[in-house]
Order: C-alpha cells, then sequence, then structure tokens
C-alpha cells in the first residue's frame, strides 16, 4: 500500500477508446499490453510506475470512485450518474474535446403540445385520469433523470431501468418519454422523438479525471507528474508558435511592449545580436508577425514545437492541489 504505483485507467472498448488511445499517443505515451490484446493490463513505454488498466467507461467511473484507480478517462455523464458526490471524490482535470454527448429529455414527436419540462406536468396528471398510472421515463440515468425532474417540479413518474436501446420504449410501449444520451440526434430521429426545449439536463465529453480517494503515494505522484506534464507539453506545444526574426538592435526596446500587447514571452530574453525569439499563441501569430514587420523585422520564421514544457502546468498544479 505504502508503495502503489500509478494505476491508470483507459476505455478498453466503445465510444471513447479510439479516441483516449490517440490521446496518450499525441503525448508521446503509449501502452505496452505484455501478454497480448486481450491482457487488460499493461504499462506505459519509458514512464516507470504506471499500471494501465483498461476497462469500460463505466468501470473506469466505479474504480474512480473507490480509489481503485487514481487517474482515467471517462465520460461526464458517467462520472455524475454514478457518484453521488462526484466533487468530494473525483476532480476533473480536463476536457478533452471528444466524447461529446448531451444527456437529453425526449418525447414522441407526436405530441405537438408538449414542448417542455413544464408541459411534463399536464402529460403526468392526464396519464393518471386516464389509465390511474404513472407516467413511466425510460432510462439508465436514473440519478441524473431524477435529480433533474426534482429540479424542475416534474414530481408524478416512475423510471423504467433501461439498459439498452432506450430510444425504443416509446415505440415499443414500455415507457412515455426517455432520458438518454444523444450525439448526432440519428437515434432519436429514427424513433420520432423530439427533445424538450429546456430538455438538455448535461453537456458531456470526456475528462481526464483523478480520484481524490485512491493511495497517492509519492510513487503514484511522481509518476502522475510524469504523465500529466507530458499531457501537459503536447497541448502547449499545439497551442504554441515560436516566432525568429532578425531585428536592429537599435529597435530593440520597442520589442518588449510589442510583445506584451500580443500575449507573446520572449523566453531567452533579449539578444544581443540581430536574433529575436519570441513564443505565442498559435491564433495570435499573424497578428504578432504583422506587429514585427511594422517595427522593422525582417526573416520573420514561424514554427511549431512537438512538446514544450514549461516550468509548472495547470494539469499537474490542478492534482496537486486536489491530493497535496
Ligand atoms: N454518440 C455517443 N453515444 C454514446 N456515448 C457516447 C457518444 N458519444 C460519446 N459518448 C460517451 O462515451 C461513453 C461511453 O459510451 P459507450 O457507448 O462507448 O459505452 P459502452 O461501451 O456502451 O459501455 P456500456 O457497455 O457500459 O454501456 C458515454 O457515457 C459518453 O460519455
Ligand atoms: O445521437 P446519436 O449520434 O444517434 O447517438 C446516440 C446513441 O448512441 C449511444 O448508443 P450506442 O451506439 O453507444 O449503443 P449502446 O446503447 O449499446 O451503448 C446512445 O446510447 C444513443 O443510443
Ligand atoms: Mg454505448
Amino acid at each position: 500500500m505504502t508503495d502503489t504505483p500509478l494505476i491508470l485507467a483507459v476505455p478498453s472498448k466503445g465510444r471513447l477508446q479510439e479516441n483516449a488511445a490517440a490521446f496518450f499517443a499525441r503525448a508521446g505515451l503509449v501502452f505496452t499490453q505484455s501478454r497480448g490484446a486481450r491482457d487488460y493490463r499493461g504499462t506505459l513505454k519509458g514512464v516507470p510506475d504506471v499500471e494501465v488498466a483498461f476497462l469500460s467507461a463505466s468501470e473506469i467511473v466505479s474504480q474512480l470512485a473507490s480509489g481503485t484507480a487514481h487517474l482515467g478517462i471517462t465520460g461526464e455523464d458517467l462520472i455524475r450518474e454514478q457518484i453521488p458526490d462526484a466533487d468530494a471524490a473525483v476532480e476533473l482535470l480536463t476536457p478533452l474535446g471528444f466524447g461529446h454527448a448531451n444527456v437529453v429529455v425526449a418525447v414522441p414527436q407526436a405530441w405537438i403540445d408538449v414542448r417542455n419540462m413544464a408541459d411534463l406536468d399536464e402529460v403526468a396528471a392526464d396519464i393518471r385520469a386516464r389509465h390511474g398510472t404513472k407516467m413511466r421515463v425510460a432510462t439508465k440515468y436514473v440519478n441524473l433523470t431524477r435529480r433533474f425532474l426534482a429540479e424542475k417540479g416534474v414530481s408524478d413518474y416512475r423510471i423504467v431501468e433501461s439498459l439498452g436501446a432506450t430510444e425504443g420504449a416509446p415505440g415499443a410501449g414500455s415507457a412515455e418519454l426517455i432520458v438518454d444520451i444523444t450525439t448526432t440526434g440519428a437515434t432519436l430521429a429514427a424513433n420520432a422523438l423530439k427533445i424538450l426545449d429546456d430538455g438538455v439536463m448535461l453537456r458531456s465529453e470526456a475528462n481526464l479525471v483523478a480520484s481524490a480517494r485512491a493511495p497517492w503515494t509519492d510513487r503514484a505522484k511522481a509518476a502522475a507528474t510524469a504523465v500529466l506534464t507530458r499531457i501537459a507539453a503536447e497541448e502547449e506545444a499545439r497551442t504554441s508558435r515560436e516566432v525568429r526574426a532578425s531585428l536592429d538592435p537599435a529597435k530593440a526596446s520597442g520589442l518588449a511592449p510589442l510583445a506584451k500587447e500580443h500575449g507573446a514571452t520572449l523566453p531567452f530574453g533579449h539578444a544581443l545580436g540581430r536574433e529575436i525569439v519570441l513564443h505565442c499563441r498559435t491564433a495570435t501569430v499573424f497578428d504578432l508577425v504583422t506587429a514585427l514587420q511594422n517595427l522593422g523585422a525582417q526573416d520573420i520564421s514561424v514554427r511549431a514545437f512537438d512538446y514544450l514544457f514549461r516550468p509548472t502546468n495547470a494539469l499537474t498544479e490542478r492534482l496537486l492541489r486536489r491530493i497535496g
């Protein structure tokens, strides 16, 4: 226990698997599965003290909640659904830009008068009056649904737990409406369902998540820092550019204010000769080039980095703030 390595939980199937593997690969983090593809444990090439656990997105949530895994990639929808006190149990270190899905309340398109959550109260009353039963909501997001309906003041309903093909429930007659995730909307459309106007419960995407309950030994902390440092260096590289140019030293006094105005830095300070080097955000690079040209700079070149390691990074700081 005192010497536990870092357990990194990675999606082994489903929608997140490929994107998660690509995300780690970009950061130079390559998995090795020693006993072939059916081995559900692995390591990270060149990073000691890391054990990779290949799990489903929902198992990853369970392991982060219990502290069996230290770090993992999974959907925020599953985090909010499966962990009652999510903010106490885990820290969402950063959204990852893939695995986008909205958790929504959807009803049959044929219900033309039902447009928003408030209308559901009338639907419930109507069902009760006609059939003496409760309005049925099919979903696997039981907790999110209960919380959301309570917030919206809808109380006369019952949940029909659904483990798959939830969108088919109204058509099959096993529920009146559903709560499920949607990305393109194709499955909802195919089942003649529509999202209520105020029926988006959560906009989810894949996140890099840390467990607050895992045994954060020094060894695990050091390994996590190594992993997060690489991830941050890849992101910093992707969002930064290096700008080099030749500038008459007589004009060098204009450089610092120019850099400041464009949010750029002079990592090597003011060169004594003609060569100047700036780092800037990718999005501002052409404005910076124009400003340098106006200052009289020549032979301006712009380069991308593979990795850019800063003295600190937001990911590691966020983790260490949380786990101490
Ligand atoms: N279009 C999508 N449909 C489903 N999930 C998506 C979609 N886009 C992103 N996701 C995310 O991927 C997560 C895992 O869903 P996925 O369908 O891959 O799991 P699964 O393999 O079906 O897992 P399980 O067997 O536990 O249901 C979702 O909870 C959600 O966060
Ligand atoms: O809005 P769309 O782009 O149509 O995507 C939404 C559908 O995708 C998911 O199912 P999935 O294919 O993962 O099958 P599952 O229900 O077996 O997990 C989800 O449960 C929806 O049914
Ligand atoms: Mg699925």
